[in-house]
């Protein structure tokens, strides 16, 4: 055995070595695994050159049918493959077939994911392709579910997890990951998964998902991108009680041996990886969120999706809108449902954006926007109690204790729901809010489509055709009266993708809210006549590819004017720079 696997490591032929009898019966195993007893140790052995049997199970590599015949001569694959080489396209043709036989969406997710594991190339491919029917498949709604059931449906392990476990140790963890150059880092902690909350260490679908879509929409390359779920436990009950929970068992840590964590983590990436990594917060708590932004904004290149990337795709929706509700963005009145990281940070950018075009300070522009959380309208009256990110809202006004008095007194023009919590605009709160507009405004930001605060059938009906309205997580087109009303996706997976590539290709330092509101303008620019046409606020993600190609390029060029970036000289044409940085899923040739 050991003058085998000495073989091996001197990389001898070892195929000559015919099966023997042994002892203990059975057959000896030319790599020592079977004929172990179960207390004898066995080694790991793997092969570091991928071709024949383990390049058709390197997902990066792989090709599947379509390896052609040379390919099959050089890298020792024949015999490996049924005879038919086929091409890329009829391999998309058959998986989307495939897919959609699934009738249940956590089956076609569980599907998506196995094909990322097993042929990157062809997983990008078909989620570029078919984008609008894939991405409800690989992120919001199925992805919630997903998370919520990831330790059943947990077969192979995506992304890198850094548990309490780690704790000294971080650097040593990131440094199992196989790749060296990242770019784009999406770290959570899965306290606030979506709208469905703590989901610990099951949270890891997110990374996985947000950095999917880098790729497929932002044609950031799959291997710079590096998925991480921090682990300091969980306080959900239930995941703690569930045999097939995969996280740590144990009650969330706090304070200190939080903090100390993320630091030595935050440490670790910029150490490993560099002063240019863009590190996305992604789904954390808000009582953690708002923190790490700020602590680590001015040392780090951080982004928290939920704040600004949120609020850059909400602004571009309401920009965009005001060509079919009238006025300019000063002259509107908003009300959110939910103050949390996705309502304050949307407010706090159309006040900076209104204070930019009116000139007006920034506390005075804030005075059209209000917010009610889940103890009623945010006034003076309840500042000393409001968590930090509330106080600026906090406006001189009578309480108001529920959102349907809340819109009868402050008359908003648009509405938006960043509550986390489904069903919350009622059949009399759109009422109201369509009783004061002749066209509102209603945006339903939460996520997945079960914490929606309406649905778009809820929202033209209750309307009387009349709102123009956009959701986090998409409605199919609604029929009302003879005609049919198509609604936007108000979802961050419009800028991130497209902000983090002009991060990327600038070089950039650091985030500046100044590049949020440049995204959010090329966003808004997108929205073509023909889209307007049909009511939508958002051009179609099937166009998503030049969409992000436009965003990266507005970034790039601010980061540049802010003195951001380090990618010298600038290129002339931003755009043209981007799409050539973007990745294609298209097969390679193999020498
Ligand atoms: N479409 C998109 O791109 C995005 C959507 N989202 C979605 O937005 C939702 C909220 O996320 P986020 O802001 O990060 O969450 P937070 O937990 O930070 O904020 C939630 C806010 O909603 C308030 N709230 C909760 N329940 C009620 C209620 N019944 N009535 C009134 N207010 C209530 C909370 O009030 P209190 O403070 O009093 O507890 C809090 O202010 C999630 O569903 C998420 O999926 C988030 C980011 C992007
Ligand atoms: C879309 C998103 O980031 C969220 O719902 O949290
Ligand atoms: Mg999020």
């Amino acid at each position: 055995m050991e003058s085998t696997l000495k073989a091996l490591r001197d990389g001898e032929s070892v195929l000559d070595l015919s099966p023997r009898s042994i002892v203990s019966g059975g057959v000896e195993d030319v790599y020592g695994e079977d004929c172990a007893t179960e207390d004898q140790l066995v080694t790991p052995w793997n092969f570091s050159v991928a071709s024949g049997y383990s390049l058709l199970r390197d997902p990066q590599y792989n090709k599947g049918l379509a390896f052609t015949e040379k390919e099959r001569d050089a890298h020792y694959l024949r015999g490996l493959l049924p005879p038919t080489v086929t091409s890329q396209t009829l391999q998309e043709k058959q998986w989307i077939n495939n897919i959609r036989q699934y009738q249940v969406p956590l089956q076609k997710y569980m599907a998506m994911m196995e094909l990322q594991e097993t042929n990157e190339r062809l997983f990008y491919k078909l989620l570029v392709e078919n984008v609008e029917e894939l991405l409800p498949v690989v992120y919001t709604p199925t992805v919630g579910e997903a998370c919520q059931k990831y330790g059943s449906i947990f077969k192979r392990p995506q992304g890198l997890y850094i548990s309490l476990k780690e704790k000294g140790k971080v650097l040593e963890v990131l440094k199992n990951w196989p790749e060296r150059s990242i770019q784009v880092i999406v770290v959570t902690d899965g306290e606030r998964i979506l709208g469905l909350g703590d989901l610990g260490c099951q949270g890891m679908g997110i990374p996985v998902g947000k950095l999917a879509l880098y790729t497929a929409l932002g044609g950031v390359r799959p291997s710079a991108c590096l998925p991480i779920t921090i682990d300091v436990g969980t306080n959900n009950e239930k995941l703690l009680n569930d045999e097939f929970y995969i996280g740590l068992r144990q009650k969330r840590a706090t304070g200190q041996e939080y903090s100390e964590l993320l630091q030595e983590f935050m440490t670790a990436v910029k150490q490993n990886y560099g002063e240019k990594v863009l590190v996305q917060f992604e789904d954390f708590a808000n009582h953690n969120a708002f923190e790490l932004l700020a602590k680590y904004g001015t040392t780090h290149l951080v982004f928290n999706d939920d704040i600004q990337g949120t609020a850059s795709v909400v602004l571009a929706g309401v920009v965009a809108a005001l060509k079919l509700i009238g006025g300019n963005l000063c002259d509107h009145t908003f009300l959110f449902l939910g103050a949390g990281e996705a309502g304050t940070g949307i407010a706090e950018l159309i006040a900076l954006e209104i204070s930019k075009q009116t000139k007006k300070p920034i506390e005075e522009t804030r005075k059209k926007i209000w917010l009610v959380d889940s103890k009623g309208l945010i006034v003076s009256s309840r500042k000393d109690s409001l968590q930090h990110f509330k106080k600026p809202w906090a406006h001189e006004h009578d309480p108001v204790d529920s959102l349907l008095n809340a819109v009868k007194v402050i008359k908003p023009t648009v509405l938006i729901g960043s509550s986390g919590v489904g069903k919350q605009f009622t059949k009399e709160v759109i009422e109201a809010v369509t009783s004061i507009n002749d066209k509102p405004l209603i945006m339903a930001l939460s996520n997945p489509t079960s914490q929606s605060e309406c649905t778009a059938e809820e929202a033209y009906h209750w309307s009387e055709g009349r709102a123009i309205f956009a959701s986090g997580s998409p409605f199919d087109p609604v029929e009302y009266k003879g005609k049919v009303y198509y609604s936007g996706q108000a979802n961050n997976a419009y800028i991130f993708p497209g902000f983090g590539l002009g991060l990327v290709i600038s070089g950039a330092i650091r985030v500046h809210d100044d590049m949020l509101l440049a995204a959010s303008e090329a966003l808004a620019k997108q929205v073509s006549e023909e889209n307007y046409k049909k009511g939508l606020t958002y051009p179609p993600f099937s166009d998503i590819r030049k969409i992000s190609a436009n965003i990266a390029a507005d970034v790039a060029a601010k980061a540049y004017e802010l003195g951001l970036a380090t990618r010298l000289p600038r290129p002339q044409n931003l755009v043209k720079y981007a799409e050539s940085c973007m990745y294609s899923p298209v097969y390679r040739n193999y020498r």
